[in-house]
């Protein structure tokens, strides 16, 4: 037992076939040592395979990636003399290792670190080299396994040949197909358990191809795996004669996921634009599909300006051809106006151009997914502004039923209808993962709250058009000698916004302009009586109102809209709506106390003793300004003093 540790490294290292397919030089770095990009450089002549690893602890993922890795010898010493030894002193397999000894004290470790729910392993054969994401599967799984998923083109789904399919194999290979992977391994592990019998393989294997025709994965190949004796893990065994497949390693060293060039046409998105001087223009990115060369036939979308590729520009020199993946600058034939964003296509097989999708969406942020509120939305090079306008439904991931949804949770996943505020160029993502997956980013906290892919273009963007007018704003706005503007109050209930907007109003009036009250008591009682109180329904209330308001500055008109309008993203989205200058916030600034205080309405009272649910300020967040135009200090100032300064802001 107290043998020297570096004996124990060497009888490791000399076990059996396992090393029969590592070379010396194919040893990894660790990760003090090279860095992984070192590594990956080393290994650069040889072709990467990404994967997934799918299945709890349980089905021996921990067990397969630890033999893997130390198969292919990536363990370092130290690791390996610590796993021996913790594989001793656990005793869970007579004195042998523990491959998942080894996976799970790394999980352990990584579960320290906050930010980190993906571990990628990197690891290499004479044949290939791979990048493996571990994705834990606790609570959190479907955010972790998107991460994970997201730039891998294989699945390794693993099964307890004892148990065979559960809710988890379902679960997880929904999430495989939505991410859009096409290869699936299917693991049957632990064979040894049931007599390396063919029958329980061909029942298992049978089932997952059917669930795998269902969720439109297109290649499956079936193992009869022993992870932990190393049956068919990196050799055929011969406990399996009746199977004639390949190995889990010999399969991921084979396995072709790469699209031919010729199914995908060319795309760039273009980073950034190069102008050193008047006589270059190159537009610089990284290839995301296809080929090109000097002399194709390309288009800037979404303008839909065509051109001819001239040169294909490097650190080292021209290229004749440059394929997916590669960094470019092209030059162009004409002085076409592309900008960072904008996506340069093979001018035969263009892209789509829309501003309304149908999309499948992961919600991976604790703050619930409301329909309606504004976020960034980053597909490709490009951010633009988004909401989600309806839930379709979300889905089940256990069972893939469809229910209905009026706002998203942590780790949910639905189907929902998408807009922007401007048209992109983008791909279904079956057809092209670059250009058909997006995030979600919230606007102020500037967190990833979402992941998605886009299923297709909704036909009503392209067919519904802006129809132009002959009698503008600029016209109304003259005949009524005033400048529009969308007054917008905010504010606790009873802080004064309706007498304050009240007292604004009938001056204004009395002055001769045009101008007209939005008050959400009044509102609510007709174009908003489907609302109630819910997050999802006052972003809704004030996204309706804020598109009534800018009706009615197109009108001409002074709109004074007094809403409690709690949440600062609403508030925002309604600013986007109206012309710099347009939008004034007028924060009504009464404390909580004195606004129960005064308790107009009786409201404070009922909420207090628990009859009005969600009552603002109560058990309903207010979130104040932090940059409205104008504070009105109700307990300083009265209420005429205040609707004074608005009017002298207005005449300003
Ligand atoms: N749960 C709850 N929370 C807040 N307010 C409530 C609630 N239930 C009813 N009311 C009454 O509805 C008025 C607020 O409606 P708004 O449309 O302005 O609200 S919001 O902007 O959608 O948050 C508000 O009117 P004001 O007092 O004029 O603000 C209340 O009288
Ligand atoms: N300085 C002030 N400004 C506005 N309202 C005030 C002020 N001081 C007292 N109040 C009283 O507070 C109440 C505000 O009610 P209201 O205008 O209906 O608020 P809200 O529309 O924000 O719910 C009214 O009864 C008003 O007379």
């Amino acid at each position: 037992m107290e043998q020297a540790e570096r004996g124990d490294v060497d009888a490791i290292e000399t076990m059996g076939s396992v090393v029969a397919f590592a070379s010396p030089e194919s040893r990894l770095p660790s990760p003090a040592g090279d860095s992984i990009a070192g590594y990956l450089q080393q290994h650069e002549h040889k072709s990467l395979l990404r994967f997934i690893t799918c299945g709890s602890v349980d089905d021996g993922k921990s067990t397969l990636i630890g033999r893997l890795l130390h198969d292919t010898r990536l363990l370092f010493d130290d690791q390996l003399a610590a796993l021996d030894a913790d594989s001793r002193r656990h005793g869970t397999q007579n004195g042998e290792i523990d491959f998942a000894l080894l996976v799970d004290g790394l999980a352990a470790e990584r579960e320290q670190g906050i930010t980190i729910d993906v571990a990628y392993r990197f690891f290499g054969t004479e044949k290939r080299k791979f990048i493996v994401a571990d994705c834990p599967g606790h609570e959190q799984y479907t955010r972790n396994m998107a991460t994970g998923a997201s730039t891998a083109a294989l699945a390794v789904v693993l099964v307890d040949a004892r148990k065979g399919l559960l809710t988890q194999t379902r679960r997880h290979s929904y999430i495989v197909s939505l991410l859009g992977i096409r290869h699936v391994l299917l693991a049957v592990n632990k064979m040894d358990l049931v007599g390396f019998d063919q029958a329980v393989f061909e029942r298992i294997a049978g089932e997952y191809r059917e669930l795998a025709a269902q969720l439109g994965i297109e290649h499956v190949t079936a193992v009869p795996l022993s992870a932990l004796h190393g049956h068919n893990l990196t050799e055929r065994s011969a406990q399996t004669p009746w199977y004639h497949g390949p190995s889990v390693l010999e399969h991921l060293e084979s396995v072709d996921t790469e699209r031919s060039a010729a199914e995908l046409g060319f795309r760039l998105p273009v980073q950034w634009v190069n102008r050193p001087n008047q006589d270059f223009r190159g537009f610089a990115g990284t290839i995301a599909a296809g080929t090109v060369r000097p002399g194709d036939e390309i288009v800037a979308l979404p303008s839909g300006r065509r051109s001819q590729v001239q040169r294909i520009v490097t650190a080292d020199g021209d290229l004749e051809v440059a394929g997916a993946g590669q960094a470019v600058t092209l030059t162009l034939a004409d002085e076409l106006d592309i900008s960072r964003g904008d996506v340069i296509a093979n001018a035969a097989q263009s892209a789509q151009v829309a501003d309304q999708f149908a999309v499948h969406l992961l919600w991976m942020d604790t703050q619930p997914l409301l329909p309606g509120r504004s976020y960034w939305l980053k597909i490709g090079a490009r951010t633009v502004s988004a909401s989600i306008t309806e839930i379709k439904h979300k889905v089940d991931v256990n069972s893939q039923a469809q229910l209905a949804a009026k706002h998203l949770e942590l780790n949910e996943v639905a189907y929902c209808n998408l807009s922007l505020d401007q048209p992109i160029a983008f791909e279904a993502y079956l057809d092209n993962r670059e250009l058909g997956s997006f995030i979600l980013i919230d606007r102020q906290s500037h967190a990833t709250v979402a992941a998605g892919t886009v299923d297709f273009a909704l036909r009503r963007a392209g067919n519904i058009h802006w129809q132009p007018v002959d009698v503008d704003k600029a016209a109304r706005a003259r005949s009524k000698h005033q400048k529009p503007r969308c007054v917008w109050f905010t504010g606790l209930s009873g802080s004064g916004k309706s007498t304050i907007a009240n007292l604004v109003d009938k001056q204004l009036h009395a002055l001769g302009h045009h101008s007209f009250v939005l008050d959400g008591d009044n509102v609510r009682h007709g174009l908003n009586k489907d609302l109630g109180f819910t997050d999802e329904d006052r972003v809704e209330n004030i996204r309706r109102v804020a598109e009534v308001a800018k009706l009615m500055t197109d009108a001409g008109l002074i709109v004074l809209v007094s809403f409690i309008s709690p949440f600062r993203a609403e508030r925002r989205l309604a600013r986007e709506l109206f012309e710099d200058g347009e939008f004034v916030e007028v924060f009504v600034d009464t404390p909580l106390a004195e606004a129960e205080r005064r308790d107009v309405k009786g409201l404070y009272a009922k909420a207090r003793a628990g009859k009005i649910p969600n009552f603002t300020g109560i058990d309903s967040p207010y979130e104040a300004p932090e940059a409205a135009e104008l504070q009105l200090d109700t307990l300083e100032h009265d209420a005429q003093a205040l609707a004074q300064r608005v009017i002298d802001y207005l005449r300003d």
